[in-house]
């Protein structure tokens, strides 16, 4: 099985996961990444049965749109029954590396607002210690070389993604080589320091249910 056949099977494993909590005036939180589009393709088939969705970035909310998905601004929803977003890394305590294509803030501000974070990945994000990924921070672009100096602190590399922007017009560092062993506390040490807007650690807000594409099928990990 290749890893987009995985990634496929996950997409509809959520799907299947999702429908039975879903009514008509439901609002669907959706991420970022090419899984969380396989999803996207496969929700877009059960959109009659659900009010619209809210969109983690730019892109996924024009892969929304073009399935004829209403996207909500976050401004207008006050409760979501269900966020399903992909992963670039998860551990055995369902915390969660994101970030990889840099959509993280919006990601995390989506996940939060949830009752429930349906993560899905395939077998290849799993880890026993979170931090081969380099996890990405965003950071106001100002404060860019002062937050590079305070992160070198934490015994890692900061790496500027040099030419990306984010959606909210900021800048992201990739932070190599280190090994998270207090996830929950290395996300606020993170977060305090001035100028970072956030980062890629889902610990205080991880995934509350793993669906994770094998070879030998879905596994739902919770
Ligand atoms: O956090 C993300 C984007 O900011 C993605 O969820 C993460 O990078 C996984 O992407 P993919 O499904 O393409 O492997």
């Amino acid at each position: 099985m290749t890893q987009d056949e995985m990634k496929l099977a996950v997409a509809q494993a959520a799907v299947e996961y999702i429908q039975p909590k879903l009514a008509r005036d439901s609002i669907v939180g959706v991420g970022t990444g090419s899984t969380a589009n396989f999803f996207i393709d496969e929700l877009a088939k059960i959109k009659h049965i659900f009010e619209g969705a809210v969109a983690s970035s730019e892109a996924t909310a024009e892969r929304l749109k073009g399935h004829g998905i209403n996207v909500f601004d976050m401004n207008s929803v006050d409760q979501m029954d269900v966020y399903v977003d992909g992963a670039d890394e998860f551990d055995g305590r369902l915390n969660l590396v994101k970030g990889g294509g840099g959509a993280l803030t919006r990601e995390k501000i989506v996940a939060d607002v949830a009752k429930e974070f349906v993560c899905i990945v395939d077998e290849s994000k799993k880890v026993d210690l979170l931090g081969l990924f380099p996890l990405p921070v965003e950071v106001i672009p100002m404060a860019r070389s002062q937050v590079a100096r305070e992160l070198v602190k934490l015994d890692c590399m900061p790496v500027y993604r040099e030419g990306f922007v984010t959606d909210n017009g900021n800048v992201i560092l990739d932070l190599h080589g280190l090994e998270v062993e207090e996830p929950k506390e290395l996300e606020t040490r993170i977060n305090n320091i001035v100028g970072v807007v956030t980062n890629g650690l889902f610990a205080r807000r991880g995934a509350n249910v793993i669906l994770m594409g094998t070879p030998n099928g879905v596994e739902t990990i919770k």
